[in-house]
């Protein structure tokens, strides 16, 4: 069968309320999609570039263009049994990348492995083009061209800086609706949403050490939500790829047909508004943060210390959802009301000190000092609502609510570029505050026209 090129993109987010909470199903977490996106090309792939000994074999191209040494190439091995296929990577042939790509091949040994449990044939050969909005990287590397409206990083991947916008669950899903769509219909139907969400949680997990609630791959499927998390069993019944019954396992579940571990994650795009009046900007410190050393030590101080930890979360869901109510109204009313602005910038101040208690009682700097300060003076600026530390908070970006007037955005960025701060005790400085050139978005993962890639792919 002729398969016709397509390509997909999925947006990044940002968590504006519930980092940590949204961990624990009793919690939701307020998550906004962005218009950054990460797009992936797929076409049949003619192998001429490889020597003769590969032939005979599925082989999938994947390659980043905008990095330098970004060209993974691996062999499918389509083993008849219930376990997964075997995606190996060809490290022996000097023109592709020799380091493994965890995302990308767990990314792809799912969604053949799903695919082959659906009987779909994966045995056409494929070039996948992965291509990045610029928000995701902090472009302090030197960066080259912009071709087709992406960017020339000029780098490595490993040497882009990353900007916190959720870059992998992004790929993982783009990547993995590629794959379902190429391989099975094309882009005739509706993107089967909840299918590529389930698909893309099980290897999105699987790629990240099954720590995570799984919000950013929420976000990356349907945009801009309420997100309350998926109970965990619910991906632990599909076990390991090379355990027995993998691939039936995995079909269950992506088709959510098992019976005893139904998908129960809530994601709820109406809950979520944002008023035309007003804009997020995310600003990137730069400095970054260790995500899952922070997870693992708010989670020990909140086993230790339920009580106050139990307290303190239900005070900070509290806040969450007045902060959706104060949006939500903000959305329906038409002009500038003085009094729902200042109940949202209240909001956001109170949600801000509970966070700061449980960063005092955790011992994890979920707003740091430096943080408060550069929050603090953001938002004593003109037209600016307030901000937060979005997700695991720290040291990586601050996210804003400022008036949607091209003036505010203006003189926020000039002040910023002058700003500079130094924390007593842990010695981090910041040195460069930018502004992301991110804003919402609502949609989700959706189908692009293939031709938009031609010079890159
Ligand atoms: N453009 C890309 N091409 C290929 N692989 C990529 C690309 N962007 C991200 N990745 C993969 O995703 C990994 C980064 O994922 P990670 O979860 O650490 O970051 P993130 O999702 O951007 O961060 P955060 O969760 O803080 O928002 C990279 O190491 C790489 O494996
Ligand atoms: C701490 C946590 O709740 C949020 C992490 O968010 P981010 O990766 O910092 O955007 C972890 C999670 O929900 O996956």
């Amino acid at each position: 069968m002729a398969r016709e090129p397509l390509a997909v993109s999925a947006p990044g987010k940002v968590l504006f309320t519930g980092g940590f909470l949204v961990l624990d199903r009793k919690h939701t977490g307020l998550v906004l999609g962005l218009d950054a996106r990460i797009h992936v090309h797929v076409e049949a792939w003619k192998k001429s570039e490889i020597s003769t000994n590969q032939e005979g074999s599925t082989m999938v191209l994947v390659q980043s263009p905008q990095f330098r040494n970004a060209k993974w190439l691996y062999n499918v091995v389509n083993t008849q049994t219930d376990l997964a296929v075997q995606v190996r990577q060809v490290t022996d042939l000097q023109s592709f990348t020799q380091s493994s790509n965890k995302f990308v091949e767990t990314t792809l040994q799912y969604a053949l492995t799903y695919l082959r449990s659906r009987s779909s044939s994966i045995d056409t050969s494929c070039k996948l083009t992965i291509l990045a909005d610029d928000s995701y990287y902090s472009q302090s590397v030197t960066s080259g061209q912009t071709q087709q409206g992406f960017l020339d990083f000029g780098c490595q991947i490993s040497e882009a800086h990353k900007t916190g916008l959720g870059s992998s669950a992004a790929l993982v899903t783009a990547l993995a609706a590629a794959l379902v769509t190429w391989y099975t219909e094309g882009t005739d139907q509706a993107l089967p949403q909840r299918m590529v969400h389930n698909l893309a949680q099980a290897a999105h997990c699987a790629a990240q050490g099954k720590v995570g609630s799984g919000f950013d791959v929420a976000a990356a499927v349907f945009g801009s939500c309420l997100y309350r998390r998926f109970t965990p069993s619910i991906l632990e019944a599909v076990g390991e790829p090379n355990s027995s019954g993998f691939m039936d396992k995995l079909r269950l579940c992506v088709d959510d047909l098992n019976l005893d571990y139904k998908w129960d994650v809530e994601i709820s795009s109406r809950a979520v508004q944002l008023p035309k009046s007003l804009l997020l900007l995310m600003c990137d410190v730069d400095c970054g943060s260790e995500t899952p050393s922070m997870v693992r030590k708010v989670l020990a101080w909140r086993k230790e210390k339920q009580a106050e930890a139990g307290l303190l979360w239900n005070a900070i869901q509290e806040g969450s959802n007045d902060l959706c109510r104060n949006l939500t109204h903000l959305s329906q009313l038409e002009g500038v009301d003085k009094q729902a602005r200042q109940e949202l910038t209240d909001t956001i101040l109170t949600i801000r000190s509970l966070v700061r208690e449980m960063s005092a009682k955790s011992g994890v700097p979920i707003e740091p000092k430096v943080i408060t300060e550069l929050l603090d003076f953001c938002s004593s600026q003109h037209g600016v609502i307030g901000g937060v530390a979005p997700g695991a908070g720290g040291y990586d970006a601050v996210a804003l609510l400022v008036d949607n007037d091209v003036e505010v955005v203006r003189d926020l960025e000039q002040r910023l570029d002058r700003w500079q701060a130094f924390e007593e005790g842990t010695g981090m400085a910041i040195g460069k505050v930018r502004l992301l050139k991110v804003r919402q978005a609502y949609e989700g993962a959706r189908y692009e026209d293939a031709n938009k890639y031609s010079e890159w792919v």
